[in-house]
């Protein structure tokens, strides 16, 4: 039987799962429930993610060593796993804007990378309503491209085509105020001449351009200066309206707070807990 992918459709696993017609979801509390009956966007069900890291230890060793290992199905002794994503299971609902938290190291970019398919899971299963998109802050840009060109690129990179990414040029390029930043017209230079916050404002407004089935945010509000943050929040409010799910992995409470109203707090890996913002974050700073 050919194997299930990690990472499907709802869809797809409604058409799979065979005596029920809906797809199995993790048990989860009544607090995680949307209050009105929203569809499900993202089934996280049971997720382990072990990244392998290669020649950690000294010495390179011979082919036949190798070979050896290999016959034997034997682990290369310069080989380390870090078990970064230990069995996490949640759902997420359309219309929700969720936080992950957590200390350095507990798994938040790890998940989201998962949830936008660009890491398969060591094991269990990851169903997703639409094509999750992931804005991070090492979202690919050309550095040595200037702006302008940036928008235009990342508009096509989002499936608009090039009417579109042209009749959106201009409000990204009003939403990111780097067309008139300290009265320069940034965006006629190259990305490399930005600050890491310009570059990220700049990240942030081809994003929000789009509407998301699931925008997956990683750090960026925090790398903007105050007025950009409000600017951002109050965008991903709408976009949270017009669209499906947003999630948003960020160190500052402050931001968590004023956009999201579900939190998922990660430790080493699990889940501490889920719930309503206010309740997971008094938490987490220990009130
Ligand atoms: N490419 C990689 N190769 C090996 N280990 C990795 C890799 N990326 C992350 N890790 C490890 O996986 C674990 C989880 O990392 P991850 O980046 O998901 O954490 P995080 O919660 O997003 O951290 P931070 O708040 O510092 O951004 C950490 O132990 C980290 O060292």
């Amino acid at each position: 039987m050919a194997e299930q992918p990690a990472i499907m459709s709802l869809a797809e696993a409604g058409a799979k799962s065979e005596a029920k017609s809906e797809v199995d979801v993790p048990e989860q509390g009544a607090a995680q429930q949307p209050q009105e009956e929203m569809p499900p966007t993202v089934v996280v069900d049971d997720v382990h993610l072990i990244y392998r890291v290669h020649g950690a230890a000294a010495g390179k060793g011979s082919a036949t060593s190798a070979l050896s290992r290999l016959a034997l199905r034997k682990k290369a002794a310069g080989i380390t796993e870090v078990h970064a994503v230990r069995g996490v299971s949640f759902v997420a609902y359309k219309g929700q804007a969720i936080g992950l938290i957590g200390r350095n190291g507990s798994g938040k970019s790890t998940i989201l990378r998962c949830i936008a398919g660009l890491l398969p899971p060591t094991t269990g299963k990851i169903y997703s309503d639409g094509q999750p998109s992931l804005l991070g802050v090492n979202a690919a840009m050309m550095n040595d491209l200037t702006g302008e060109r940036n928008i235009i690129l990342g508009c096509l990179a989002m499936g608009m085509t090039q009417r579109e990414a042209d009749d959106k040029y201009d409000d990204i390029a009003t939403f990111s105020g780097l067309n008139n930043y300290n009265g320069k017209d940034f965006l006629r230079l190259p990305m490399r001449t930005y600050s890491s916050g310009m570059a990220s404002r700049l990240r942030f407004s081809i994003a929000a351009a789009r509407t998301h089935d699931v925008l997956m945010i990683d750090e960026a509000l925090a790398t903007g200066d105050r007025d950009f943050q409000l600017k951002s929040e109050a965008r991903i409010r709408r976009l949270r309206e017009e669209a499906g799910t947003v999630f948003l992995v960020s160190h500052s409470m402050k931001s968590i707070r004023d956009t999201c109203d579900r939190v998922i707090w990660l430790d080493q890996g699990v889940i501490k807990m889920d719930g309503p913002t206010t309740e997971v974050v008094d938490a987490y700073e220990g009130k």
